[in-house]
């Protein structure tokens, strides 16, 4: 990247603090808009969460990712039709290129709402739902976590667990202030997440348009982008490739190293660092967002550059604020006012996948996921959903 001397735009940081102080707060949601409407990444800082509920688990990260081989192995997303568990270095691909790093696919513990018709079948499932109506199959997508054993790795569990409450609230909380920004009545979302509206609304459109979900499934990488091994110099430093997220509504990225590495598209492509500010999570926008607001906020192009052969090994723990599985983008589009996505801009970076989700046959939110997750572990798409099903969403 040349930056011939121009001074770098920095991504905005927005202090937390502002929310409960009057005087400061209107100045917030105007940073909260520019930062919608603009980049797309902002950092927040006094999030409310204490530093030890984040310490407890990232202090883990580096015994979590030493355990035994044969450990992470038996933790394989290959035994899990949910997608969780772990994949071991550059066994995932962004762009056609190996992504260099390791990680642990988590997410809100919930026990299976779908028989697994598999364990009849030896895991062929295109039996049980051949000519079936398939978009339900993404029920499967919920489900338990592959936990290390306590022995192992004491603390663990509750360690991930607090830290998943914690960022859940704090995600919540941050939709609140989006709607504000958005000039629209607090708890407007509150029912994607399985929420009571926390102040009652007075708009009798949205009242008639709300229905009950299931809360929703909250994914989270537990990430470890170690140092580039010398003598692979023709993979690159692809820690991840350029992407956008496309795993929930926000997301919200802890960077515990201060090991640089995550580099955001600006609108005139350039790659902007998004530098590890110590205690502050970087907050960005996912597909579904993009397309419910018509491209108005945009989710916006990030990658990773892997550590070099001489750098520490960078951890990261992106956190994806999932929405219902049922609920379908033309629904979430119905809450976006229109000066909402009149703010529409250029839409810049990999090709837009929110189109996508634009496609009728993926409207529901859990067909979008399914097809996503299918589409990046094949394997794991195979064995447990079947030739079939894998063909239908990757063709
Ligand atoms: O590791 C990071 O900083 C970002 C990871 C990321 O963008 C992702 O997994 O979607
Ligand atoms: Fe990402």
């Amino acid at each position: 990247m040349e930056h011939n001397g121009t001074p770098q735009p920095s991504l905005p940081v927005l202090d937390l603090t502002s929310v409960s102080n009057p005087n400061k707060k209107p100045i917030l949601l105007e940073q909260l808009r520019s930062a919608l409407f603009d980049i797309g990444f902002l950092y927040i800082k006094n999030h409310g969460i204490p530093q030890q509920t984040i310490g407890n688990l990232t202090n883990l990260l580096p015994a979590l990712f030493d355990l035994p081989e044969e450990e992470r192995a038996a933790m394989s997303k290959l035994n899990s039709p949910h997608f969780l568990g772990y994949s071991g270095f550059a066994e995932e691909t962004t762009l056609g290129k190996q992504d260099l790093r390791e990680q642990f696919d988590m997410a809100t513990e919930l026990p299976v709402v779908l028989q697994d018709p598999s364990t009849s079948t030896n895991g062929d499932v295109t039996q049980a739902y051949h000519s079936r109506d398939f978009t339900k199959l993404y029920w499967r997508l919920r489900g338990p976590n592959q936990w290390p054993s306590e022995s192992s790795l004491p603390g663990f569990r509750k360690a991930f667990t607090d830290y998943h409450d914690a960022v859940q609230e704090l995600s919540y909380r941050f939709v609140h202030l989006i709607e504000e920004a958005f000039s629209i009545p607090i708890g407007t979302f509150d029912h994607f997440f399985g929420l009571q509206p926390s102040t009652p609304t007075t708009n009798d459109a949205t009242r008639t348009k709300s229905r009950t979900f299931l809360p929703p499934q909250h994914r989270l990488k537990l990430l470890k982008y170690p140092p580039a091994p010398p003598d692979t110099a023709a993979s690159g430093n692809q820690g991840v490739g350029a992407h956008k997220d496309s795993s929930g509504w926000l997301t919200f990225l802890y960077q515990p190293s201060p090991e640089p590495g995550l580099e955001v598209l600006s609108s005139t492509s350039t790659w902007i660092p998004a530098t590890p500010i110590a205690g502050t999570f970087v907050v960005n926008f996912g597909n579904a967002f993009e397309a419910a607001t018509a491209g108005a906020v945009k989710a916006t192009t990030h990658r990773v550059v892997a550590p070099g052969p001489a750098s520490p090994t960078r951890y990261s723990i992106p956190f994806f604020q999932g929405l219902p599985l049922d609920m379908t983008v033309s629904e979430v589009q119905s809450y976006i006012p229109e000066h909402v996505r009149q703010m529409r801009g250029s839409v810049t970076g990999v090709e837009s996948e929110a189109q996508t989700f634009l496609d009728p046959r993926w409207d529901e939110l859990g067909e979008s996921q399914l097809r996503k997750w299918i589409r990046s572990h094949r394997d794991v798409g195979v064995k447990w959903y079947g030739e079939e099903v894998v063909e239908y969403y990757t063709s």
